[in-house]
C-alpha cells in the first residue's frame, strides 16, 4: 500500500480519550521502540513516549538531561510499531516552560517529526497558558500533575505529594488549571490516594493515575518497570513478568554455550559438511 493511503486502523482520538471519562478505565504504558510498541499496541489505548526514556533506556539520572531530538528519535520508532493506539511525546525539560511561541514551535516539530498525536507537558498555574495556547493552535495537550519529575531539583528528590493540607490545595489547583486550559487528559503521580479520588471528581478530562489510586479514569506504568526489567521499582509499580531474571538466565546460558563450543551448532552455521 502507498504511503499516501490513510492507514485500514483507525486509530483513537483525542476526542474519543476524553469521552472516556467515568467509563471503561484507559490503559496506557510507556514505550520507546518499535517493537515494543508494536506488541503494546494490541493492549493499549495510549502509549506514551516518556521523558523517562532517559533514565529508562539512556542511564541518566533523571529526566533534566533529556533532549529534543531523543524525544523525536524514540518517536518516531514508537509510530512505526504502534497502529491503532493513540501516540503522545513527553515534551522534554526546557522546551516549553517560557514563552507559548518557543513551546508550540518545539510541540509542533514533536508531532510534524513523528508522526504522534499529542504532546504531554508537567503542568501546573504557569504551563496552564501554555496548555491554551497549543491546544487552541490544533496541538492535543495532556497535563501531568502532582509528582512531577522535571521538578527533581526544587523537590529534592522524586517525593509523593498530598500529605499536608497546603500540598493537597497546590496539586488540586494544578488539575483544575490544566483542566481548565483544555486539557484532554491528565496524568496523576505519586500523589494520597484519596486526593486523587478528589481531582478526579473534580476535573472534566480523564486522569490516568501512577502511584494514584485505582480511582483515576485509566492507568499508566513505565514498560520496563512493569517487565521486571530493574531490581528497583517505585511501590506503585506491580510486575507483570520477570525480565531482569529472564535476560540475565539467558545470557548466562550463552556464555556457557560459547565457552564450551556447544553454540553455534552444524544447524546454525552455513555450508557445514
Ligand atoms: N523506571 C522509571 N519508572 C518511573 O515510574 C519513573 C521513571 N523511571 N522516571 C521518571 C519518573 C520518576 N519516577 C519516580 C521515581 C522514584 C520514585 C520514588 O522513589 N518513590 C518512593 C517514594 C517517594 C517519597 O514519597 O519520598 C517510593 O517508595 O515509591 C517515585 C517516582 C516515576 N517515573
Ligand atoms: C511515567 C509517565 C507518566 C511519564 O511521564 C514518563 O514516562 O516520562
Ligand atoms: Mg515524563
Amino acid at each position: 500500500m502507498s504511503s499516501h493511503t490513510p492507514s485500514p486502523v483507525k486509530r483513537l482520538t483525542a476526542p474519543e480519550i476524553y469521552a472516556r471519562k467515568g467509563g471503561t478505565p484507559l490503559v496506557s504504558l510507556t514505550a520507546y521502540d518499535a517493537p515494543m510498541a508494536e506488541i503494546l499496541d494490541d493492549h493499549c489505548d495510549i502509549l506514551l513516549v516518556g521523558d523517562s526514556v532517559g533514565m529508562v533506556v539512556h542511564g541518566l539520572p533523571n529526566t533534566i538531561g533529556v533532549t529534543m531530538e531523543m524525544m523525536i528519535l524514540h518517536g518516531q520508532a514508537v509510530m512505526r510499531g504502534a497502529r491503532r493506539a493513540f501516540v503522545v511525546v513527553d515534551m522534554p525539560f526546557g522546551s516549553y516552560e517560557g514563552e507559548p511561541e518557543v513551546a508550540f514551535a518545539n510541540a509542533a516539530r514533536l508531532l510534524k517529526e513523528t508522526g504522534a498525536q499529542a504532546v504531554k507537558v508537567e503542568s501546573g498555574p504557569t504551563v496552564a497558558r501554555t496548555i491554551a495556547y497549543l491546544t487552541q493552535r490544533g496541538i492535543p495537550v495532556m497535563g501531568h500533575i502532582g509528582l512531577r519529575p522535571q521538578a527533581v531539583n526544587v523537590d529534592g528528590g522524586f517525593r509523593a505529594k498530598g500529605r499536608t493540607p497546603e500540598e493537597r490545595e497546590k496539586v488540586l489547583q494544578e488539575a483544575r488549571d490544566t483542566d481548565a486550559a483544555g486539557a484532554f487528559a491528565i496524568v496523576i503521580e505519586g500523589v494520597a490516594a484519596d486526593l486523587a479520588g478528589e481531582i478526579t471528581a473534580a476535573v472534566k478530562a480523564p486522569t490516568i493515575g501512577i502511584g494514584a489510586s485505582a480511582a483515576c479514569d485509566g492507568q499508566i506504568l513505565v514498560v520496563d518497570d512493569m517487565l521486571g526489567q530493574f531490581d528497583w521499582s517505585p511501590k506503585f509499580v506491580r510486575r507483570y513478568a520477570a525480565l531482569r531474571e529472564t535476560i540475565s538466565e539467558a545470557a548466562a546460558a550463552y556464555a556457557k554455550d560459547v565457552k564450551s563450543r556447544d553454540f553455534p551448532a552444524p544447524q546454525e552455521t552455513y555450508f557445514a559438511k
